[in-house]
């Protein structure tokens, strides 16, 4: 997107928007609410409430009562025992680090948003300056309009921060300052990390795609495409909890994916475009990559495996393949996991059976934010009468 010319006498307006009580959800959709959450008790600063408050800015009153009853809100936020990471330079500017050894799972750091803002700009029509219509702006001006409409509101819930956070918005990067998008709007759309998305698909068809949160720490993850920590959002604290899917070693950079993974490389360039950068992660400067992720998605399926080869062997060639690329966040890493925690079984070898299971424990709380125990969830495998049949058809050697 191009910084679009507005018509000479075109200026943006003042904008419109109502406050709420903390707990007020029963405004109309497509109205403009500001609350800061948790409810902040007049003349607090953050040294009473260093779990910090988020600013709020939401045009559906389905994205704050998500939020606002979620049972046990507002719960304080779950930290690490000790601190895990530091902010540092990068080779990509600025970047998270680790400050010790983390295992896969651990959780490394947590925290509020600064802001939560759509996701999509709420400004469905401009406000244009008397004597202009419509018909006075082509397509791009008037979404230029709107989203100057949107800067303008935006400016409005920045100057409700406490000035701490205000200051830590502004040292946030941003990738978009040729293209219109205003500091702040383009702040938002550098840093921002998509929550509170799930939604039906009746509030989509209304225009409610979900929001965006903005972090004081989180916002500094770069991207790989091989990635070692990912994130979960929890309503009831209104946190992010960042943990690790693999072993992190003490000094090493944290990167999460702004990306989708399973996808090849090609549409993953595509997904980053607007992050402004060519990833150059090790998967996508290695032309063969594309071709070894197909075969690790096909072959999680048991009929797939050489028929002279143990399920063992199948599972520990393509667990140790994927670790060599440090592609842990596949979700084909579990299901090989379980699959060498069922072979495990099969060959009565309850060291590995319990090494297996350790590590799919610790995989799962890393992926989804808690340990889910032994899941027999090897594909092929739907009931415990299919576990039977793969445990007669073991060992094959
Ligand atoms: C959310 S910020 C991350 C923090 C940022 N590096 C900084 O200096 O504040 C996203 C921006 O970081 C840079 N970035 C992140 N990952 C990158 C990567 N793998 N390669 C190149 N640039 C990257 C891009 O400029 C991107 O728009």
């Amino acid at each position: 997107m191009e910084k679009i010319a507005l018509p000479e006498n075109y200026e943006v307006n003042k904008p419109t928007y109502n406050t709420a009580d903390w707990n007020k959800t029963d405004y109309a959709d497509g109205d403009i609410y500001m609350t800061t959450l948790p409810p902040q008790n007049k003349g607090e600063t953050l040294a009473d409430n260093p779990d910090n408050w988020t600013e709020c800015l939401f045009h559906f009153a389905e994205q704050k009562r998500k939020i606002v009853s979620t049972p046990g809100f507002p719960s304080p936020v779950v930290r690490p025992p000790q601190v895990r990471h530091r902010v540092g330079p990068s080779r990509f500017g600025t970047g998270v680090f680790a400050t010790r050894n983390i295992q896969m799972g651990q959780l490394i750091l947590s925290e509020r948003p600064l802001l939560i803002c759509p996701v999509s700009v709420p400004i469905q029509i401009p406000q244009l300056p008397e004597g202009l219509r419509d018909s006075d702006f082509t397509f791009e001006q008037y979404t230029q309009a709107r989203i100057n409409d949107y800067e303008e509101l935006l400016k409005v819930c920045v100057n409700r921060m406490e000035p701490e956070n205000k200051e830590a918005f502004f040292k946030l990067h941003n990738s978009h300052t040729d293209d219109g998008s205003g500091p702040i709007f383009g702040r938002i759309r550098t840093n921002g990390i998509g929550i509170l998305s799930d939604t039906s698909a009746e509030q989509k068809a209304a225009g409610n795609y979900g929001c965006t949160g903005i972090f004081n720490v989180v916002s500094y993850l770069n991207h790989s495409c091989t990635p070692n920590v990912t994130y979960k959002f929890s309503l009831d604290s209104i946190s992010i909890q960042v943990r690790a899917t693999r072993n992190i070693k003490k000094g090493e950079e944290l990167f999460m994916s702004y990306c989708n993974i399973d996808d090849p490389t090609s549409v993953r360039q595509k997904q980053l475009r607007s992050y402004d950068f060519q990833c150059t992660c090790r998967v996508c400067n290695d032309p063969t990559t594309d071709a070894l992720l197909e075969r690790i998605q096909i072959n999680t399926s048991l009929d797939k495996c050489d028929p002279s080869q143990s399920y063992m062997a199948h599972a520990e060639q393509w667990l140790a393949q994927i670790e060599a690329l440090g592609w842990e966040q596949l979700k084909e890493y579990g299901s090989y996991l379980s699959m060498a925690m069922v072979a495990a079984m099969g060959i009565k070898d309850s060291a590995k059976h319990r090494r297996y299971q350790d590590m799919h424990e610790a995989w799962t709380e890393g992926m989804y934010g808690e340990p889910i125990k032994m899941r027999l969830f090897a594909p092929g495998l739907s009931s415990p009468m299919d576990l039977k049949s793969m445990l007669d058809a073991l060992p094959r050697k």
